[in-house]
C-alpha cells in the first residue's frame, strides 16, 4: 500500500469540510445528544499496522455493529443449527421493519435486521443469565481487539429500553410464532445492552481483524465461518441500503445507528469509520462516503 497514512489524512480533511453530514438518530434519546461534527477512521492492515484519522480514540455507541460479533459467537457455539431460526437473505426493508416478519411467520430474513439480531441474542442467551452473556460478548470483543477498555454505556441501554417499543413488538411477534426461547423483555434487555457497547474506531477496527482472513491475526472463528459472515455483511449489513453500499464501496460492511461502520477488505484490512449523521436508510452518511473514497484510493474491492 503506497501511503495509507496520507490517504487517511486526505479523507479526514475532506470529511471535516463536508457540508451534508446526514441526521443523527433521535429515536434513542441518548444518541440524539451526540454532535454530527465527529469523524474518525481507523484501518488495521493484514500485516499488523494501524492507521488513523480524526477522533479515532473517542468511544461511540456501536449499536448494530454488535450484531457481527453476536453472530460470530452464535456460529461458533451453535453452528448451522442457527439457520433454522433466521434466514440469510437481504430484507430490502428498514432495519426495524415489522411487515416481512408477519408474511414469513416469525422467521427473520437475516441476522442483521433487528428481528434477526434478536433471534441471535436469544439463541446465545440459552443457559446463561443476561449479565453472563453480556460478559461473554465483552470478552469476545476485548480478545478480538486485544484491548480491555471496552464497556457498556448503561445510560444508552436504559434510554433504548425506555423507548424500544418496536423491538419489543418484534420479539413478541416472534414469541407468538415459537421463535423466541426467552421472555421478550429478557431478550430485548440483553440486546439493548449489547447495542450500547462503546468502542473507539481504533478498537473496532482491531476487533474486526479476525474477519480479514489473514495469518498471524487473532483467530476467533473457523475461516469458513468468517467468510460467511463477510458474505452476510455484504448482502445484508446495510439493510435496504446494502445494494447501494456494495455498489459504492465494494466491500462487506456492517453499520449501526450510532454512526459507526465496520468494513472488511478480505485478505487486506479491517476498517472502522464513525460519523454520527445518518442517511435515509439509517447508515452513516459520511462514513459511507469515507470508505467509498478509501476503497477508490486503495483499489480494495471484492469485485476485482
Ligand atoms: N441499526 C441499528 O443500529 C439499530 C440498533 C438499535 N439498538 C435498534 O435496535 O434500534
Amino acid at each position: 500500500m503506497s501511503d495509507l497514512g496520507a490517504i487517511l489524512d486526505r479523507i479526514g480533511a475532506e470529511m471535516a469540510a463536508a457540508p451534508d453530514r446526514g441526521r443523527v438518530a433521535d429515536y434513542i434519546p441518548e444518541l440524539a445528544r451526540i454532535s454530527d461534527r465527529h469523524f474518525a477512521m481507523a484501518v488495521c492492515t493484514a500485516d499488523g499496522q494501524t492507521f488513523i484519522t480524526g477522533e479515532a480514540d473517542t468511544p461511540f455507541s456501536i449499536q448494530s455493529v454488535s450484531k457481527v460479533f453476536t453472530l460470530a459467537i452464535a456460529l461458533g457455539r451453535l453452528g448451522d443449527q442457527l439457520w433454522t431460526r433466521v434466514g440469510r437473505e437481504p430484507s430490502g426493508l428498514a432495519f426495524n421493519s415489522m411487515v416481512q416478519l408477519e408474511y414469513e411467520r416469525g422467521i427473520p430474513r437475516n441476522p442483521f435486521i433487528n428481528a434477526g439480531a434478536l433471534v441471535v441474542t436469544d439463541a446465545i442467551l440459552a443457559g446463561h443469565k443476561p449479565r453472563e452473556l453480556l460478559g461473554e460478548i465483552l470478552r469476545f470483543l476485548r480478545e478480538a481487539a486485544g484491548e480491555d477498555d471496552i464497556h457498556i454505556n448503561k445510560a444508552v441501554a436504559a434510554s433504548e429500553q425506555a423507548t424500544g417499543h418496536r423491538n419489543l413488538a418484534l420479539a413478541h411477534f416472534m414469541a407468538a410464532h415459537g421463535n423466541l426461547l426467552h421472555a421478550p423483555d429478557l431478550t430485548c434487555g440483553t440486546y439493548f445492552h449489547q447495542c450500547a457497547i462503546e468502542m473507539s474506531a481504533r478498537q473496532l477496527a482491531l476487533a474486526g481483524r479476525f474477519l480479514i482472513g489473514a495469518p498471524d491475526l487473532p483467530r476467533m472463528l473457523a475461516p469458513g465461518r468468517t467468510r460467511r459472515i463477510n458474505a452476510l455483511m455484504m448482502t445484508c449489513g446495510h439493510y435496504d441500503g446494502s445494494g447501494e453500499f456494495a455498489y459504492r464501496v465494494g466491500l462487506p460492511g456492517k453499520s449501526g445507528v450510532g454512526g459507526g461502520i465496520l468494513v472488511i477488505a478480505p485478505g487486506r484490512a479491517s476498517i472502522a469509520v464513525w460519523s454520527p449523521g445518518l442517511n435515509a436508510q439509517g447508515n452513516s452518511q459520511l462514513g459511507t462516503l469515507a470508505v467509498e473514497r478509501l476503497a477508490r484510493a486503495t483499489g480494495w474491492s471484492v469485485f476485482g
